[in-house]
């Protein structure tokens, strides 16, 4: 390759040591220098706006919709995200097709007064802007008070460290990836506190026909991690992803089985259903879809138009 790949990121702390190490990774699996690639940070409007909850400024597209237009326009060739933070549809033209192996998927609390969720006092503050995590908090702990808890990583720990709050929930993956895990005082159960659709593993966006990109990129896709994620993006897109009805769901994929695992939870965290499917990892994405009918057949409509 006589050109350097550009590969654009957003600009926060987490998603550029992910943008570094699906860079480590296309270099040693290419056996090229640095000087091959560019990491290209890119400001979004989900980075911009810090006031209010994601949900309510428009939801996930936010974090990817400048970073999408990029690749469109040639500005970069691949775009490296968090699998959870993408939307189920997107734009004409662009793919989520390579994934790096996934990292822990499971939520990790970090309490500064006391190590578990089950520990802490009546009336403690669990910070968290997440309506999935708010949720599942309230369901195990309806006598703690979530509150409100915005930024980026760090922002979070700065905050918890402020003391606005007793304690906070963050993906696993991300504190690993920023060297953080020094601060996790707990790491949740997957049954009792089930992780977003796509936490933990890092997806990387192309073009679709790109051949030369996608010949790159198939070199460090991990096959069990793009199956885990199409069965659990499946589940989400057909639950129609509402920003406002909080969806959990992960899948293991052994061999050429998968196990798959979902919930929908009333954000005030007293009414919700689970689902618990195995098929063949092959049909991941049939699996998820199927997962999704079986869980709001339990819920009944009613129960996604409940809190909108
Ligand atoms: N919404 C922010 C976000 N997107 C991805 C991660 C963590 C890394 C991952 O799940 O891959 C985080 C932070 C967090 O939830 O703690």
């Amino acid at each position: 390759m006589q050109t350097t790949l550009k590969i654009g990121t957003r600009g926060s702390p987490l998603a550029l040591a992910q943008a570094h190490e699906t860079r480590a990774r296309l270099m040693k699996a290419h056996g090229l220098s640095e000087q091959s690639f560019e990491v290209v940070p890119i400001s979004t409007s989900g980075d911009r706006i810090q006031d209010r909850p994601l949900s309510e400024a428009g939801g996930k597209g936010l974090f990817t919709k400048e970073i999408e237009e990029a690749l469109l326009d040639g500005r970069i060739d691949i775009a490296v995200h968090s699998s959870k933070d993408m939307p189920t549809v997107l734009p004409d033209g662009l793919e989520l097709a390579t994934f790096l192996p996934r990292e822990d998927a499971r939520d990790a609390f970090i309490g500064k007064t006391a190590k578990r969720i089950a520990d802490l006092p009546h009336g403690a503050r669990v910070g968290s802007s997440s309506l999935r995590r708010q949720a599942l908090i309230r369901r195990w702990r309806p006598d703690v008070e979530v509150v409100m808890f915005r930024g980026n990583v760090q922002t979070r720990l700065r905050k918890l460290d402020e003391g606005v709050a007793e304690g906070t929930i963050l993906a696993c993956a991300g504190l690993r990836r920023l060297g953080l895990e020094s601060v996790i005082t707990d790491l949740m159960p997957l049954d009792v506190f089930p992780p977003a659709p796509g936490q933990g593993a890092i997806g990387i966006e192309s073009r679709i026909g790109d051949r030369e990109v996608e010949k790159m990129l198939a070199a460090i896709h991990d096959a069990p991690t793009g199956q885990a994620l199409a069965c659990e993006r499946a589940f989400l897109a057909a639950l129609d992803g509402s920003c406002r009805t909080p969806i959990a769901g992960h899948a293991t994929i052994s061999g050429e089985k998968l196990s798959f695992a979902g919930l929908i939870i009333s954000p005030d965290g007293t009414e919700s259903h689970e689902i618990k499917l195995d098929g063949r990892a092959d049909e991941a994405a049939a699996i998820g879809a199927e997962a999704a009918r079986a869980v709001r057949a339990k819920a009944g409509a009613k129960f996604f138009d409940g809190w909108a």
